[in-house]
């Protein structure tokens, strides 16, 4: 007799995710205790040896709640037991930058990045689901966000890989369920204070209630063609970009690093008694893929879109060629110009896109602009300068 059908699902789900890995490449699983990152281990645990990959995990601990450090011991423990190795439970430091949930998934990713580059990972797994995407989608629907925020969570973005973007939420329970895993429910989950609870809890059942069951699905669908128009878009300006780009000469060499750039975490420490005040800094960080002005999970993703750790050079487009783009494109152009002259992805938004616009569309000799990150925008004798 097989799996159970919840516990084959999260299986299969993860040697797809996998396929491409080589034997001996490293694989982390990045797991909070919950059903669905617990889920996500128990699926990589059992698929490790037969594909043989290396397979370990990582549990942070936010320090955040009393009893955290301890808790992430015991999630480290069960770890171990499913045969996972190398496990560390690593202490962060949450920082204040753009509230709480922003702060701790900064400090989260951080320190998942800093623990890949330790052991030389090929992959780190993150157990987000179906349900989660869908509620990632409504909650940029409610911000009057864009394609790409309406895009979702990818299921691949650098080294990390989402699995069960296209699993519910039961499957994972119901597979913690048959195979007798504890799994740990993190109180915020049911913490109205948080917006994704709420969507979670309260917006999520009426619209099942109102429009029917598929609800969930379709939003998920829906991220998945709002990805691929974002990523045809996003060629199309990048093309557009090259064509109206004003070639300049570089300035003097500055010894500063851009606002936007992403501070380098050190290695992480692997705490036998993870510390609040342990490795990495999380304060200050950047945003990433905007998880802001983008969803809370790809904000984790933003230095992808900041600027290098070198000085930018002046960006210069032609208003005149910026002005014969489609508005979806130019405001692309334009987005990809702040955010490459340093402006950060999280505090980047689509106001701030406006009113770059319009130095293009309606040009009456406006002063310069200011935006996040001291990055200023210019347009002089026809020509839009970002610096
Ligand atoms: N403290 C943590 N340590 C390691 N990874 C984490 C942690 N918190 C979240 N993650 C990763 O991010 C994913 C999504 O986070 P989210 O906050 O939705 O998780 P959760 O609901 O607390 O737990 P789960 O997704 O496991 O049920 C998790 O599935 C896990 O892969």
């Amino acid at each position: 007799m097989g799996p159970h059908p919840a516990v084959a699902s999260i299986r299969l789900a993860v040697r797809r995710a996998l396929a491409d890995l080589a034997p001996d490449d490293l694989v982390l699983v990045a797991c909070s205790g919950g059903a669905d990152s617990m889920a996500l281990a128990s699926a990589v645990a059992f698929e490790a040896p037969k594909a043989t990959w290396r397979a370990g995990a990582v549990t942070v601990d936010h320090g955040l709640q009393a009893g955290s450090t301890a808790r992430a011991l015991e999630v480290a423990a069960r770890l171990r037991a499913l045969g996972l190795d190398p496990v560390d439970a690593l202490g962060v430091r949450v920082g204040s930058r753009g509230g709480p949930e922003a702060a701790a998934r900064t400090a989260r990713y951080q320190a998942l990045d800093a623990a890949a580059e330790h052991h030389g990972a090929a992959a780190v797994l993150l157990g987000h689901t179906r349900d989660d995407q869908a509620e990632t989608v409504l909650l940029g629907l409610a911000r009057g966000s864009g394609a790409r925020s309406l895009a979702g969570m990818p299921p691949v973005r650098g080294r990390y890989r989402r699995p069960f973007l296209d699993l519910d939420r039961t499957t994972t329970r119901q597979a913690c369920l048959v195979q007798g895993l504890a799994v740990w429910e993190d109180p915020h989950n049911a913490d109205a204070a948080y917006t994704r609870v709420r969507v979670r809890n309260d917006v999520l059942p009426v619209l099942e209630k109102a429009l029917g069951k598929g609800v969930t699905e379709a939003l998920a669908r829906t991220a998945r063609l709002f990805r691929d128009d974002a990523d045809a878009l996003d060629a199309w300006a990048a093309e557009a970009a090259a064509r109206a780009r004003v070639p300049l000469p570089a300035p003097e060499a500055a010894p500063h690093r851009p606002h936007g750039a992403p501070h380098t975490a050190g290695a992480p420490r692997a705490t036998a008694a993870p510390q609040a005040s342990g490795a990495p800094q999380a304060a200050g960080a950047p945003q990433a893929a905007g998880e802001s002005s983008h969803t809370p999970a790809e904000a984790a993703q933003a230095p992808a879109e900041t600027a290098g750790a070198t000085p930018a050079p002046p960006n210069a487009f032609r208003a005149d060629v910026l002005a014969e783009l489609p508005a979806a494109v130019r405001r692309r152009v334009l987005r990809r110009a702040a955010l490459d002259a340093g402006s950060p992805g999280g505090e980047l938004f689509a106001r701030h896109i406006e009113q770059v616009d319009r130095l293009v569309t309606a040009w009456r000799g406006q002063g310069p602009l200011h935006l996040p990150g001291g990055v200023s925008v210019v347009r002089t004798c026809g020509t839009l300068v970002f610096r």
